[in-house]
């Protein structure tokens, strides 16, 4: 299992995170210290992620190459967009081997792409703390295996969808791929525009799953799948760009939480976010088929979706009010149950509730 991006990511959601010393002075007249950050935490955070530390080994760092938590999300996002699209006009029932293909094959494709941008930042994540130890950061894995294991995952995954599904769903996984790894990953440290970039290419691959399963470009419900793709990662993002600032900032990325320390802009993203998010999640409830439809069933989804995103909607208000650490992580705990809550309903709705 991965070490470094699970334990990070642990970390993260529990605890304060590890500021870097050094620097700190310089820091403090940008971003102010976190409220919460003391030193008795950061002992424990040190000794509770030593505790839980796990010798890498090669099978564990060809898995952390590839960002795993994001491949499992994105795979749980791929199986909703194939369900609604099945229950689409020109939507087709896919067998057993072809949902394994199309697992397999976006599985292998989004963990090539986590791997090059490993690849690409192998230097400046050394200079992080959260991404210090990843296998090409820390030396562990040689740079020829990282890119051999990037290119094969690519080729394998794309020949499978493209053998399975057809050109379509292999062409907007490479168009992801190429989104992800070479416009965002080298727009990080230039703007913080990149999060727009980045939620865009996290969101397209609701399009492979969709069109997979027979679904069309045009259908509304597609779109909207992708609204609440590309929507949900303002929130998910600002709370994990406010809890890493002092790292990115040393770093040299240009996030929102850097270029705008205060957090107030982080929490308005975050609120259209989350607002927006719904807003897509109601109107693919009301009108599944792409036609307005006034039901108990329409009534009843719409309800569940502002339900689902209502706990996300008041941890951002909240770190609205008050931007600090707590708050921050209240989002980011909120907004990895939100979303497949969200895609939950909305396949129930699709499917025919
Ligand atoms: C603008 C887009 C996004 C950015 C910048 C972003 C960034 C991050 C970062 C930096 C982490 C923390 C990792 C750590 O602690 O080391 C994280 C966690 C995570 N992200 Fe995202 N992410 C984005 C979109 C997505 C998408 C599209 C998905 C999948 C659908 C996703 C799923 C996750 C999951 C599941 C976690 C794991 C939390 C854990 O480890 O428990 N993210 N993200
Ligand atoms: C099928 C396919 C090609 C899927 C790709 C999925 C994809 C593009 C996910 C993007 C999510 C994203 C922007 C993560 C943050 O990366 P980061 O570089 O900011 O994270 P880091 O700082 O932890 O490296």
């Amino acid at each position: 299992m991965a070490t470094d991006y699970r334990e990070s990511s642990t970390a993260l959601l529990d605890e304060p995170p590890v500021m870097d010393e050094e620097n700190d002075g310089a820091l403090d007249r940008v971003i102010p210290p976190a409220e919460d950050d003391f030193d008795g935490a950061l002992d424990a955070t040190e000794s509770k992620r030593a505790s839980r530390r796990r010798e890498p080994t090669l099978t564990r760092d060809l898995i952390e190459l590839t960002k795993p938590r994001i491949v499992m999300m994105i795979l749980v996002t791929t199986v909703a967009s194939a369900w609604i699209a099945m229950a689409s006009p020109a939507g087709v029932s896919l067998s057993l081997l072809a949902w394994a293909v199309l697992l397999l094959g976006t599985g292998l494709v989004a963990g090539s792409a986590g791997a090059a941008n490993q690849v690409w930042e192998r230097v400046i994540d050394t200079l992080m703390p959260r991404t210090a130890s990843r296998p090409l950061a820390s030396r562990r894995m040689s740079l020829t295996l990282g890119v051999t294991m990037t290119a094969i995952a690519g080729l394998v995954g794309t020949g499978l969808l493209a053998w399975q599904f057809g050109v379509l769903p292999a062409a907007v996984g490479v168009a992801t791929w190429a989104l992800y790894v070479l416009v965002y990953t080298p727009m990080k440290t230039r703007t913080a525009w990149n999060t727009t970039v980045g939620a865009i290419a996290g969101a397209l691959p609701v399009f492979m799953g969709y069109t997979a399963a027979g679904g069309q470009l045009t259908d509304l419900s597609g779109w909207m799948l992708f609204g609440v793709l590309a929507c949900w990662q303002y929130p998910h993002f600002m709370a994990i760009a406010w809890l890493y600032r002092r790292q990115y900032a040393e770093a040299g990325f240009h996030m929102t939480t850097t270029v705008e320390p205060t957090g107030r802009s982080a929490a308005w993203q975050s609120i259209i976010g989350t607002v927006t998010l719904a807003s897509c999640g109601v109107i693919a409830c009301l009108a599944p088929a792409g036609q307005l439809i006034l039901s108990p069933a329409s009534f009843l989804t719409s309800v569940l979706v502002i339900a689902a995103c209502w706990p996300l909607l008041k941890a951002s208000l909240r770190f609205q009010q008050n931007p600090e650490d707590t708050r921050a992580r209240k989002m980011l705990r909120w907004s990895l149950v939100v979303l497949p809550a969200v895609l939950l309903v909305m396949t129930l709705r699709m499917i025919g509730l």
